[in-house]
């Protein structure tokens, strides 16, 4: 476990700006703090690139996307790659609807990420491959590990493929971790949450994949430490000791 890049976080308290879904957006707030990183939601057109401007990272989710936030999507996604500041993009659901497949299609050809995270379903759909989703969620089998590295090339960027065993990859390196707990599947936002903590990771300005791979591997151990706890009797008091573990620094 990569306990450096961590330290880094807390020291910088990175402002970390989330465009984000409805769903999530308290909780991904929350995460944030814990975490030692400083949240900003903006999502208006009229100041999504001053905001991007001002942040040391950018988080670009699509779960709950229409016109109006992807028009301050692109242009905070801009804004955030003229200054080289980290773009992290979630494709989530974007294979459920053409409208989302389409959508995501131009946040692409205008933003250029420095990691796409997304489950295999998502992930596959981008290179034209079809796995089993379901709504937001992969319901498969099948190891996503090939799917990831192409996209990865394909794309031009790092990626984050999440899931029991998670997979990071430039396309030619790739990492696995395997920490986490299926209590995670059985709350909302854990995969959303855990694109606005490699975000701060990104924002320090370590390697890519080390930085996307420590995420990763922290939350899922935070995940395992919460799961663990004699009071959890699932996923509600699950919910709250994942959050105070994600501020702790005790490593269990
Ligand atoms: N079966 C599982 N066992 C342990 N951890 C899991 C499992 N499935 C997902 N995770 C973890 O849950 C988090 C969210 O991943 P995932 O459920 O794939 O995202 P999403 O909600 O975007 O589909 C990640 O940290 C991942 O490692
Ligand atoms: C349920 C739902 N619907 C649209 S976005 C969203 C949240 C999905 O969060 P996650 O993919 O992290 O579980
Ligand atoms: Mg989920």
């Amino acid at each position: 476990m990569n306990e450096g890049i961590l330290h880094k976080v807390r020291e910088m308290n990175p402002l970390v700006h989330n465009m984000t879904n409805q769903v999530v957006m308290n909780f991904s707030a929350n995460g944030l703090l814990a975490l030692g990183a400083s949240p900003i939601m903006a999502n208006a057109k009229e100041d999504a690139a001053e905001v991007a401007r001002q942040s040391d990272g950018l988080l670009l989710n699509i779960g709950t996307v229409g016109e109006e936030q992807l028009d301050a999507m692109i242009l905070a996604g801009k804004a955030a790659n003229e200054q080289e500041i980290p773009v992290v993009i979630d494709p989530v659901g974007v294979a459920a609807t053409s409208y989302r497949t389409k959508l995501f299609e131009s946040l692409l050809s205008e933003v250029q990420p420095t990691v796409i995270k997304g489950n295999a379903g998502e992930l596959a759909h981008l290179i034209g491959r079809k796995l089993e989703t379901k709504g937001v969620d992969f319901v498969g089998e099948t190891d996503p590990t090939e799917v990831a590295e192409e996209v990865a090339r394909n794309c031009g960027t790092s990626v984050l493929c999440t899931g029991k065993t998670d997979i990071v990859t430039d396309g030619n390196r790739t990492l696995k971790n395997e920490t986490g707990t299926a209590l995670l599947t059985q709350i909302t936002g854990a995969g959303c949450l855990l694109g606005s903590v490699v975000t701060a990771y990104l924002s320090v300005g370590e390697d890519v994949l080390e930085s996307a791979h420590a995420a990763a591997a922290y939350y899922g151990k935070k995940a395992e430490i919460a799961a663990s706890q004699t009071d959890v009797r699932g996923p509600g008091t699950f919910l709250s000791h994942f959050i105070d573990q994600l501020a702790g620094e005790d490593m269990g």
